[in-house]
């Protein structure tokens, strides 16, 4: 089998980051088929940056092991940057350059040749319909055009998967559903989409979620079976009833 031959784009096992006696991501096990759009929730301080840190090579971890795009995480680090994307709210595009040269800067981050950036560049421009923006500055494009920019500038080398960390924060509900779009066309291409997210409305566009409570996954499955599952009409409700059993757990373990 060679690497593009695989079926998954992620297959973590056993994952784990400690911090001191402290461990934020807890024997993670789970698997990511390619072309799949995987939503990652959880509580803030559930552990998905730490996990997503690991994923992306950033973070070795304490124990366990995934591998991303083929490569293992812990000793193949440099192959998984390279093989794929990332996109976050923080980490976004330059206002000051146009949009042409956020995609020759980013082309380059990502060690793409001239030849291939002016190709990319052409490409990307008339599937995102900015050709006639090409040369006016990001900072004076509307959010959902810079965000349909940082998405596709993401995947600009081609990566088999890419992660979206809270990509659609501070847009408005439109804005969100356009760019929703974008995500369910790159899939169709193959692209795997790992996502996390806080809109509970976008956990019910994703083929499978997960929820992370205190370092572990506490549900995997198709928003439609999680809600059959726990007997709920929204994934809003699963969330909320996985949050507050752990919460009484630990009222509880404090009585
Ligand atoms: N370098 C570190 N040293 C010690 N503790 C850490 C470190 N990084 C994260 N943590 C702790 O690990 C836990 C998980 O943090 P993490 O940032 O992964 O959560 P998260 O689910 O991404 O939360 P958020 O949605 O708020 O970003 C938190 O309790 C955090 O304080």
């Amino acid at each position: 089998m060679t690497n593009s031959d695989r079926a998954l784009s992620i297959e973590a096992n056993e994952l784990t980051k400690c911090f001191g006696s402290f461990c934020a991501v807890d024997r993670l096990s789970f698997g990511v088929n390619r072309g799949e759009i995987f939503g990652f929730l959880g509580a803030n301080g559930a552990g998905k940056t730490t996990a997503i840190r690991m994923l992306c090579g950033l973070l070795e971890p304490s124990s366990g092991r995934a591998s991303v795009a083929g490569f293992d995480v812990g000793s193949m680090a440099e192959k998984v940057k390279q093989n794929i994307g990332y996109m976050s709210q923080r980490f976004s595009l330059c206002d000051d350059l146009t949009v042409r040269e956020n995609i020759r800067f980013y082309g380059g981050i990502y060690g793409l040749c001239d030849r291939d950036i002016k190709a990319r560049t052409g490409e990307m421009l008339q599937r995102l319909d900015l050709a006639s923006s090409a040369d006016v500055r990001l900072g004076s494009l509307p959010p959902g055009w810079k965000q349909k920019l940082a998405f596709s500038v993401a995947m600009v080398h081609n990566p088999e998967i890419v992660f979206l960390d809270e990509p659609t924060g501070g847009v408005d509900p439109v804005t969100r559903r356009r760019f929703w779009e974008l995500i369910y066309e790159a899939a169709s291409r193959d692209v795997t989409i790992f996502v996390t997210t806080h809109y509970m409305d976008e956990a019910e566009y994703c083929d499978r979620v997960s929820i992370m409570v205190d370092g572990r996954i506490a549900a995997l499955d198709s928003p439609r079976h999680l809600k059959e599952t726990f007997d709920v009409p929204s994934m809003n409700e699963v969330f909320l009833r996985l949050a507050r059993s752990t919460g009484d757990e630990k009222r509880e373990e404090r009585q």
